[in-house]
């Protein structure tokens, strides 16, 4: 949690708004797969990119739907090291995925791009699509819906709970 602390600001997710975001999403896609406007599979970057993908592949109707789990760690060990690296720790079905020709690779977001950096670079043919969007990940995603500041953490709905809040005016 503490790295998450210099973010200046937050960006807080509900369910209901993912789901339209994802929605959206797909519905851009809509059409712009390489045979014939479909796409052959679409794959989730775990975790995050589990949620929109279910949404994307039940809009766009891609009932082949596999996952590739990508692990970050800070590449001097410690969390004073800023240099994050990606490792790929469970791969998509090869056969499948060729070079990623007629693939629909989805995240919830790209933020400094090392994730979909390190997966582009396995299937270069991909089409990578993400909810969201940061600055610095932008080059590396082909399609996305929302963009948010460098500076903002997006808060997903799988992070957080309903809770009590004071009122803006506080008590006497
Ligand atoms: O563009 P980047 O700087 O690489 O960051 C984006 C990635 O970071 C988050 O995943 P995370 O690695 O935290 O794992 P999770 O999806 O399992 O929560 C997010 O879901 C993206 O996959
Ligand atoms: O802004 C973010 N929110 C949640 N997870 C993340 N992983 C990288 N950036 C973010
Ligand atoms: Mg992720």
């Amino acid at each position: 949690m503490t790295d998450r602390l210099p973010h200046e600001k937050g960006f807080h997710v509900s369910w209901d708004q993912l789901h339209r975001d994802a929605r959206a999403l797909a519905w851009r896609l809509q059409g712009h797969g390489p045979d014939e406007g479909h796409w052959k599979a679409v794959v989730a970057i775990t975790r995050g990119g589990m949620a929109p993908a279910m949404i994307v592949a039940r809009e766009l109707d891609i009932r082949t739907v596999d996952t590739i789990s990508v692990k970050s760690y800070h590449a001097g060990g410690g969390k004073a090291d800023k240099r994050r690296e990606a490792q790929v720790i469970k791969s998509p079905d090869a056969e499948m995925m060729g070079d990623g020709e007629g693939i629909l690779i989805v995240d919830d977001l790209v933020d400094t791009g090392k994730t979909l950096e390190l997966v582009r670079s396995l299937y270069p043919k991909a089409h990578f699509a993400c909810v969201y969007a940061k600055p610095m990940g932008e080059p590396m995603v082909d399609t996305f819906i929302t963009g948010v500041s460098q500076d903002t953490w997006i808060f997903f709905p799988w992070d957080m709970a309903l809770q009590y809040v004071e009122p803006f005016r506080g008590r006497d």
